[in-house]
Parts: C-alpha cells; sequence; structure tokens
C-alpha cells in the first residue's frame, strides 16, 4: 500500500474532493478511534487521562501517515473532561499535520442557533476543534442542520448526517414515514443528494448507513460519501459491503475501531492491521 502524502496543493479544495484524494491515495479505510476503558487496560494503560494520551497519541504516531481517514470518538475523550478534550485537540492537529482526514464523531445536533455553536467549535477554519468533517444528527429536524451545512461549505469541511445506523434500534425511528412520505432515513438521504447536487466528483455532504443493516430499499446514490461503521466488532464484514451499498459501493468509507485497535499497542502490530483491513476493503470496493 501507499504512504504518500496526500498532497498540500489539496488544502483548498472542499471535502468531498480531499476524501476521495485520500482514500485514492492510501486506501479507503477509516480507523476509529475509540478509547474504550477496556483497550485502556488491554494495552497495559491506567484509566486516566495520561494513559488516554499514550494510547491516543500511540495510535496517531503508528498509523497517521498510511491511513485516509480517522474518526475519533468524542464520547471516549469527553470521559475525562477538559484533560479528555485537549488529547482530542491535540490528536486532531497531529493527524492533520500527517495529510490524513479526521472526522469528529459526536453526533450533534440541536435547535438552529445551538446548532451555529457546535459549527464554529468543529468546522469553522479557526475552530478549536476544527476538522475535517462532523457526524450530526438530524432528529431535530434536516432543516436544523444549516448552521452546520454553511459553516462546512465556507470552510470547505463535510458532514456525516446519521441515516441508517448500525445499532438494532436504529429503525424504530429510521424506517418510520415521514408526513410527506418517505422514511426518516429517505427523507435525510434526499436532503444530501440535494446538497451534492452542483459537487464537482464527490460531494461534502455524506450519511451514516451502518455495515450491519442486512439489506435496504433506500435510494444510497446521494453523490456524497457512505460512513459505514460496525465492521468487525459489531458483525459487518467488508464482503456484505457490496450487499448494502450496491451500486454506490465506491462512495464508501469503512470505519472500523475496535478491530484496529485490538492490535496494539504494538506500531507494527497496529499498522500491520491497518494494512490488512486496507487491502480487503480496496479489493471489495474496487480500488
Ligand atoms: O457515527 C458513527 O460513526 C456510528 C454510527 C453508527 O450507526 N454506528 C456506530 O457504531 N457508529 C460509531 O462507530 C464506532 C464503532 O466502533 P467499533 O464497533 O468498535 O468499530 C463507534 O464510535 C460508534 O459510535
Amino acid at each position: 500500500m501507499s504512504h504518500e502524502p496526500i498532497g498540500s496543493d489539496m488544502s483548498n479544495e472542499p471535502f468531498g474532493a480531499r476524501l476521495r484524494a485520500a482514500m485514492d491515495t492510501r486506501g479507503p479505510l477509516c480507523v476509529g478511534i475509540d478509547p474504550h476503558a477496556h483497550l485502556l487496560d488491554a494495552w497495559g494503560l491506567p484509566d486516566t487521562p495520561e494513559g488516554l494520551a499514550s494510547f491516543t497519541y500511540g495510535v496517531v504516531d503508528a498509523l497517521a501517515d498510511r491511513v485516509a481517514v480517522f474518526k475519533p470518538q468524542s464520547a471516549f475523550f469527553e470521559r475525562f473532561g477538559s484533560a479528555g478534550i485537549a488529547v482530542l485537540e491535540q490528536a486532531t492537529i497531529r493527524l492533520r499535520d500527517a495529510g490524513a482526514l479526521v472526522i469528529i464523531d459526536a453526533k450533534r445536533g440541536d435547535i438552529g442557533t445551538t446548532m451555529a455553536g457546535y459549527a464554529s467549535a468543529y468546522l469553522a477554519e479557526k475552530g478549536p476543534l476544527a476538522c475535517d468533517a462532523l457526524t450530526v444528527s438530524p432528529y431535530l429536524g434536516f432543516g436544523s442542520l444549516q448552521p452546520a451545512i454553511d459553516e462546512a461549505r465556507a470552510a470547505g469541511a463535510g458532514l456525516f448526517v446519521l441515516a441508517l445506523t448500525s445499532n438494532p434500534e436504529g429503525p424504530q425511528f429510521q424506517s418510520a414515514r415521514t408526513v410527506a412520505g418517505p422514511t426518516v432515513a429517505g427523507a435525510v438521504l434526499d436532503g444530501l443528494r440535494e446538497l451534492n447536487a452542483d459537487a464537482d466528483g464527490l460531494g461534502s455532504f455524506g450519511a451514516v448507513v451502518g455495515a450491519t443493516i442486512a439489506s435496504t430499499d433506500e435510494d444510497l446514490d446521494i453523490r456524497g460519501p457512505l460512513l459505514a461503521p460496525g465492521l468487525g466488532a459489531q458483525g459487518g464484514t467488508a464482503e456484505g459491503l457490496t450487499k448494502v451499498f450496491g451500486a454506490a459501493v465506491r462512495n464508501v468509507v469503512p470505519s472500523s475501531s475496535r478491530e484496529i485497535l485490538g492490535a496494539g499497542p504494538s506500531a507494527t502490530a497496529l499498522q500491520d492491521a491497518a494494512d490488512r483491513a486496507n487491502d480487503g476493503f480496496r479489493r471489495v470496493l474496487g480500488y
């Protein structure tokens, strides 16, 4: 696999274009950074801010220059209060400096003005947690995401909106019909298709579609990226992706956390696990 830098000339491109270039160069794998207490323990680290920092920077040092996309899970940093958020900030900066893209998984969603606060924290170019894309929740209405959409457009960042999540409870809401007719998930996908309509190549507004959903009748051709968590620990497989995503499979960003992190703390073992996963995804996703 290639460990080439993505190229600094991409820095002014929109998120979708940068994501496509990064995945083409380094492979499609997204490594989720989820520092669970049990993983800190398995790595021989204490469940403290210091342990969190050693774990997180261990992953960063081993993989930042060879993996295209990282998805730190904010919850596991928030667990340690401001000390944990400081580690998330540092890790995001280090990963981006190494040419990787960072999706902060915080699943934010609120009414317009409050959403604007989240957008300025995570999406504004000079925001304290400025990242390449943020996961957001549409359950206050797709339109409630507008401030994040505006900020993402201004900053060349992206969003991943929950559509068909990997957890078994998801369909209770996501398969329900909206007043206008489509399912909740279908309405989210329609909204994203509209946002990506004028994109040149891959759009910047993506959907979260779990790798664990057996199949779907929804139209996943949103002209934007499809973040697919649920691989490995939750049962999703590389081979299953073609069944779930069909013709849209080329836009899938396969995300794996525990499956890769469990290989540590050895940097070589982490690199082998990431390379193996990336090779498998390249084969299945048509790279
Ligand atoms: O938005 C996500 O990334 C997400 C959506 C979803 O439907 N399911 C899901 O598991 N996730 C996240 O993806 C990660 C999955 O971790 P592993 O199961 O260890 O690979 C966690 O951080 C979840 O919060």
